[in-house]
Formats: structure tokens, sequence, C-alpha cells
């Protein structure tokens, strides 16, 4: 199976969908708590923020350089959870609510600063509307100069090392 070079997230649904029953095996579980996948959604976005610290943080002056590729690794963590949460979630949930009607009112704009894009992010819980998640990370690549190309090829690598070595018993 090859890396995508654009957002195709009917094929990322159904790659990811893979991974998640190979985890579901190894847990032994039939089905994962939507909840537990919006944590883990967190803490990669957290990650991901934290690698991004020279763009955002206001009181430092001596930062090292960025590290592109962990940046990218972690933003593709965040992307293998919300597909997973949408994947595992049924039905309704109304916990971002406000946020996702600012969204579809126009009241919140896709930033082109990358450290309102970061509060976006955290914000999206309620990923009825994957759509939008997928403009806002277009949208923060872009901001980044990275193309969704290169993106894609470094998720597409985590997603191999998660179905070979993470799904393993040991692990
Ligand atoms: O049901 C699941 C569970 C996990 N993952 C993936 C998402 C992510 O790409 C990886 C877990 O992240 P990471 O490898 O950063 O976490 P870790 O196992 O805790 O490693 P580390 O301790 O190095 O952060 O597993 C899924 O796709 N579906």
């Amino acid at each position: 199976m090859e890396a995508l070079k654009t957002f195709d997230v009917k094929e990322l649904l159904r790659r990811q969908a893979m991974l998640d029953e190979k985890f579901k095996d190894k847990m032994g579980t039939e089905e994962i708590d939507p909840n537990k996948i919006r944590v883990a959604y967190i803490d990669e976005v957290g990650e991901f923020i934290h690698e991004l610290k020279p763009k955002w943080c206001y009181w430092k002056n001596n930062f090292k350089e960025m590290d592109k590729r962990k940046t990218l690794e972690e933003l593709s963590d965040c992307m293998h959870f919300a597909l997973s949460l949408k994947n595992n979630k049924k039905g309704q949930d109304f916990l971002s609510e406000t946020v996702w009607s600012e969204f579809l009112g126009g009241a919140v704009v896709l930033s082109d600063k990358i450290e309102e894009n970061l509060i976006q992010l955290s914000n999206i819980l309620n990923l009825e509307f994957l759509s939008i998640w997928f403009e806002l990370v277009g949208k923060i690549l872009e901001n980044l100069d990275v193309s969704q190309e290169e993106f894609l090829q470094i998720h597409h690598e985590k997603w191999l090392k998660n179905m070979n070595e993470r799904t393993k018993e040991s692990y």
C-alpha cells in the first residue's frame, strides 16, 4: 500500500479502521470507547503544540530549531486519533456544539496565524464534521510550508509502524 498524495478522507478512514481492528484484537475488545480516543487526541494535540513552541512561545528568545519530522509525526498521531474517533463514534455528540456552530456560521475563520490554528485544533473535539478538521489541517500545513504529499508520506510511515509494531502483544 502506497502513501496518498492528497487528503482522501474516505481512504484514510478505511486504513485507520484496519489499524483500529488490529488494536482491538490486541486488546481483546470489540469497541474502543470514544471518550478514551478523545483523551488520546488531546494528548497528541498537546505534543504537536509543544513541538511548535518556537512558533508561539512569546517569552523566550533562545529556541532550538523546530524538528520538522517530529512535528509532522505528532500531527500524524493527531490525525490517527481524529480518524479513529470518527470511525468509532456512534450517534451525535454535543460536546463542542458552540465551537461547531461558530465554524459553520463562519464566525471563526481559518486563520493564517499558526497560534490561532492551534487553538482551533484543540477546540475541535466533536469530529462530526471531519471535513472541517481536514480543512484546518490543510491550513496548518500551508502555514508551516509543508505539502500534503510530504505530510501524508510521514503519516503513512507512522501507520505502517503502528500496523507492524504498536499492535504487537509485547508493545
Ligand atoms: O486505537 C488506536 C490506538 C492507537 N493508535 C495509534 C495512533 C498513534 O499514531 C499511535 C500512538 O501514538 P504514539 O506512538 O505517540 O504513542 P505511544 O505508544 O504512547 O508512544 P510514546 O510513548 O513513544 O509516545 O497509535 C491508533 O491509531 N488507534
